[in-house]
């Protein structure tokens, strides 16, 4: 997160860190009490690792009575999700049992309608992603607001040129803005998770790229039948 705060400890029990060997490398958040929702392209770099994902965390090097590390049973890539597009960039992962909820722990609910979030309406982007654009990691949770861009200027160069689906949402990224790191986080506005950030144009902070979310609504269906059908 560039140009954002610390978020308050546990004023976010909802986001996961996903981790490779202990390391933290793309944002998630809980769904449901065995379910995070992150990136499909947090698995790319992965060659066959394995990922934890770790709740109920504020920093993550300090031990916190809350945080735990959760083996994950299954990862679940969006079929449409490839390494060339941005095209259905989600990612369902499946804990190897239940999340304990807690105060530190809570499932945030997302957003069912498919209808657009205004453009101008303020959210929030939280994760433990770049704070500079020469790669430094907090090892506390960060946070910044950003206003949604219409996808019609969005679209327009210099920004995205047509590359932004009706399955995405844009916010402003002048200086405040996700980075690396921060993919597969939330972005939430009014309490609501809205999208899940994806790379994109991979570009930081440059009001030239807006920051790009997949848009959660346009993919309850899959989102549940890929829960529904693990309940069988
Ligand atoms: N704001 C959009 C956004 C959301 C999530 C991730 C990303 N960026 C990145 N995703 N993956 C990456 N691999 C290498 N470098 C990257 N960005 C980078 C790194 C240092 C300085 C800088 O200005 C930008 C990214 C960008």
């Amino acid at each position: 997160i560039l140009g954002g705060s610390t978020t308050g400890a546990h004023q976010r029990p909802y986001m996961a860190s996903l981790q490779v060997d202990g390391h933290h490398v793309c944002g998630g958040f809980l769904i449901a009490e065995q379910w995070v929702l992150s990136a499909a392209h947090c698995m790319e770099d992965m060659k066959g690792k394995t990922f934890q994902v770790l709740l109920g965390a504020h920093s993550l090097s300090q031990p916190e009575p809350h945080k735990r590390l959760y083996a994950v049973r299954a990862a679940v890539r969006h079929p449409g999700s490839n390494t060339e597009t941005n095209d259905d960039d989600l990612l369902l992962l499946q804990l190897e049992e239940k999340a304990t909820l807690s105060e530190h722990v809570k499932i945030l609910p997302f957003q069912r309608q498919d209808v657009d979030v205004p453009p101008g309406t303020m959210c929030e982007a939280a994760g433990w992603g770049f704070t500079s654009h020469s790669g430094r990691k907090p090892d506390v949770l960060q946070q910044v607001e950003r206003p949604v861009k219409s996808r019609e200027e969005c679209n327009r160069r210099p920004y995205h040129d047509n590359t932004i689906t009706d399955k995405m949402l844009c916010t402003d990224s002048r200086k405040k803005d996700t980075c690396k790191g921060d993919s597969g986080g939330p972005l939430i506005c009014n309490g609501v998770a809205e999208g899940v950030v994806t790379a994109g144009a991979r570009v930081c902070g440059n009001y030239k790229k807006p920051g790009i979310y997949t848009r959660i609504a346009a993919y309850v269906g899959w989102i549940d039948g890929v829960m529904a059908a693990a309940e069988e």
